[in-house]
């Protein structure tokens, strides 16, 4: 975990020299940019309220924070047998798993975790056994994910050129993963290897992921960056102010399709139209394999998110109907090209994707 202590925000952290027992800490994201506030729980089901309700957001940290919530329900379940450990840890893993339907990491990690626990299982290992494994495979996606957002940066680095203003929409950085961010990460990545590079960053309607996270987290670490609302971005590239476009995503279908914060569609279809490259980063475990075209689940949350400013201010009429997709899909043809931690992935995206992420020949 010593990698972890070198980066300078850690939004996640597995506590285990405590004497009561070991415990997830997070800082709550829902609080920034005014107040850095951390929260910690021994309970499963405390962090996956924390999913929901997005203290803890963001694909690939919503994966590492489900896989610890497993760690914790294996931890404190207090079972005589394996198989009364099994029952507990699939009681937990649905309840982690129904907290946000579309970022594909939480069924990754859960399910990856799972499977170590279902190997030991059958190999007739003791509680204790399991437990560790359970623990130690959270771990293991904890610190995989730091060193793939890392390779990942460096990778997407080489489409980065030394003065360029780069456009980002809503947080892919260090607040959305175990640490460094993917199109953050990008970015980082760049300036790590001397290029100067603006950003750009779209507010994100209606939680202000931009706003609040973007550019917190960007100025933290003294990264130019100029703030606009979303209804900015036509304007802007008309203006010729954008060189280069980088999101994150949720999910990746096998044949190219990016499930992203809504508004990311938006931006394609103007990066499409003023011939600015649009780049997606994501890690491999943002792929699902099993979907093709645009049938991905897409999360509707709660209304009042649009009727006001983060639950504070009213901005129209109480009971006006809304709609409140938290993403939006872009089909392939509009994105230049995926960047991950074992490539960057091409047109024709199917055949692409199957050779990077499956390792396929
Ligand atoms: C590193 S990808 C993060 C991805 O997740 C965000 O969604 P949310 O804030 O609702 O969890 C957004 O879509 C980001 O691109």
């Amino acid at each position: 975990m010593e990698l972890l202590e070198k980066l300078k925000i850690k939004p996640i952290e597995w506590i285990e020299d405590d004497s009561e027992g070991p415990k997830l800490r997070w800082l709550d994201t829902r609080l920034l940019p005014w107040e850095e506030v951390y929260r910690e729980t021994r309970d499963y089901r405390r962090v996956a309220v924390a999913i929901k309700s997005m203290e803890i957001r963001g694909a690939p940290a919503i994966g590492v924070a489900a896989a610890y919530g497993l760690a914790l329900a294996a931890v404190y379940s207090n079972s005589k047998s394996s198989e009364e450990l099994w029952n507990k840890l699939q009681e937990a893993r649905e309840v982690l798993a129904t907290t946000r339907p579309t970022a594909y990491n939480l069924f990754w990690a859960l399910n990856r975790v799972m499977n170590k626990a279902r190997e030991q299982l059958e190999r007739g290992s003791d509680v204790d056994d399991i437990i560790r494994t359970v623990v130690d495979e959270a771990k293991k996606i904890h610190i995989e994910d730091v060193k793939t957002n890392i390779e990942l940066g460096r990778i997407g680095a080489k489409l980065i050129d030394d003065g360029d203003t780069i456009l980002t929409h809503c947080n892919a950085g260090a607040l959305a993963t175990a640490a460094y961010g993917t199109a953050e990460g990008i970015m980082r990545a760049a300036i790590e290897e001397g290029k100067r590079i603006k950003v750009i960053a779209t507010e994100t309607r209606p939680l202000l992921q931009g706003a609040r996270l973007t550019v917190w987290e960007l100025k933290k670490e003294g990264i130019e960056v100029k703030l606009i609302t979303d209804n900015m971005v036509g304007y802007v590239m008309y203006k010729g102010l954008v060189d280069k476009v980088i999101v994150g995503a949720d999910r990746i279908t096998a044949d190219g399709y990016v499930a992203n914060k809504i508004g990311t569609y938006m931006i394609a279809v103007l990066a499409y139209r003023h011939k600015v490259p649009f780049y997606v980063a994501a890690p491999t475990s943002t792929f699902d394999m099993s979907i093709e075209g645009d049938n991905i689940p897409i999360e509707e949350r709660d209304p009042d998110e649009v009727r006001t400013i983060l639950g504070k201010l009213l901005i129209t009429v109480k009971d006006v109907d809304v709609y409140n997709p938290a993403f939006d899909i872009t089909p392939p043809e509009l994105v230049t090209a995926i960047i991950t931690e074992k490539g960057i992935i091409t047109p024709p995206y199917r055949e692409a994707i199957a050779r990077i992420v499956k390792g396929k020949r």
